[in-house]
């Protein structure tokens, strides 16, 4: 007979902490001894956060759609599969962030009734300070996004920490509560705190039994359903090494409507291959040596942006650099 395998979800607006927190609990559940397994879904039609996650994971990938609609019912299908083939001990469920957690909620649930998996609860990670941000300014198709994956929250992670003060981190705690007065709030700096203690006092089974997943503050429903149509990725696929200085200058200059990229580089200037990350103003690069063949490529996500535009800085981008390493 086999017990079933408890599945939590992994929710939060794009750039939030998502992948650093899924990377914690894969390395916290290893030391433990157990077999994590991962889904990974993005928007794009690349997997750059499997590259963050070790080659023996078994994961799943549903790529170039977002779970909550798009890609629906393939949750189903590589959730059942992916625990049926590898038998995983505990599945973690990395949900883009632009999904809209009632509906990821309520596919993963469908799934639970044939598939032999017990949905734990949802885990929300916020960017603190992108949240401020969006919480005195109020309104917006984003901030909508953010506060319902807070309120579907079992447990609130209230991340990057390091970007506020401790004042304004009072202050949005306060807010948070007012959104979900059932979930614990946790602050953290690169997602790191006690997962024991993360794990049990979000989804203790008494805690369960008060707090059934759905159940919101009186109201919470009205907010949802927003869908995220506004949200649009472009992916761009290089023809050649870039410069590294003239690529940050670029990112550094994109416009505010693009809050998150990502991507696969090889620099003409460097000698590795780097993982980028640009998420709410900031840029980070991570030295990587992906397995096989993967073309050098970046994602943006943002509301609203044109594509052809960036499409047109990238490809100068690239000539820019071409004639810049021919002049040397
Ligand atoms: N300053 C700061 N940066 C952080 C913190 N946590 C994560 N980051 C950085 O924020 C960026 C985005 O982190 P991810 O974990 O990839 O975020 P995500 O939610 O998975 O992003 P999407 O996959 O786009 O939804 C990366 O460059 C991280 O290194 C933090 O506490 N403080």
């Amino acid at each position: 007979m086999h017990t079933e395998v408890p599945v939590y979800l992994l929710s939060g607006f794009l750039g939030s902490g998502k992948t650093t927190m899924l990377q914690r609990l894969v390395a916290y559940w290893q030391e433990k001894g157990m077999k994590p397994g991962v889904v990974i879904n993005e928007l794009g039609d690349v997997n750059l956060d499997g590259l963050l996650v070790e080659s023996e994971v078994p994961t799943a990938e549903l790529l170039d759609g977002c779970i909550c609609c798009t890609v629906r019912e393939d949750l189903a299908g590589e959730l059942a599969m992916l625990v049926e083939r590898d038998r995983p001990d505990v599945v973690v469920i990395e949900a883009t962030g632009a999904a809209n957690p009632i509906d990821l909620l309520d596919s993963a649930t469908e799934t639970a009734m044939y598939a032999g998996i017990n949905i734990k609860g949802l885990i929300t990670v916020a960017d603190a300070a992108h949240l401020l941000e969006m919480y005195r300014n109020r309104g917006g198709r984003t901030y909508a996004l953010m506060q319902d994956q807070i309120r579907c929250a079992s447990v609130i992670v209230l991340n990057k920490m390091d970007r506020v003060s401790k004042e304004e981190a009072a202050e949005l705690e306060s807010a948070i509560s007012g959104w979900n007065a059932y979930a614990p709030i946790i602050r953290t700096v690169r997602c790191e705190t006690d997962l024991g203690i993360l794990l049990d006092i979000g989804f203790s089974p008494e805690r369960q039994e008060q707090e059934p997943l759905q159940k919101m503050p009186s109201g919470g429903f009205a907010m949802l359903g927003s869908g995220h149509e506004h949200v649009t990725s472009y992916t761009h696929r290089f023809n050649r090494p870039v410069d590294s200085e003239r690529f940050q200058a670029m990112i550094k200059d994109l416009p505010r409507e693009i809050y998150r990229a990502k991507g696969l580089l090889t620099f003409s200037d460097t000698a590795s291959r780097f993982l980028f990350q640009y998420a709410f103003q900031e840029l980070d690069f991570i030295k990587v040596t992906p397995q096989g063949q993967l073309d050098d490529i970046a994602v943006f996500i943002g509301e609203h942006f044109s594509a052809s535009e960036l499409f047109e800085k990238l490809t100068e981008l690239e000539a820019d650099s071409e004639q810049a390493e021919a002049d040397e």
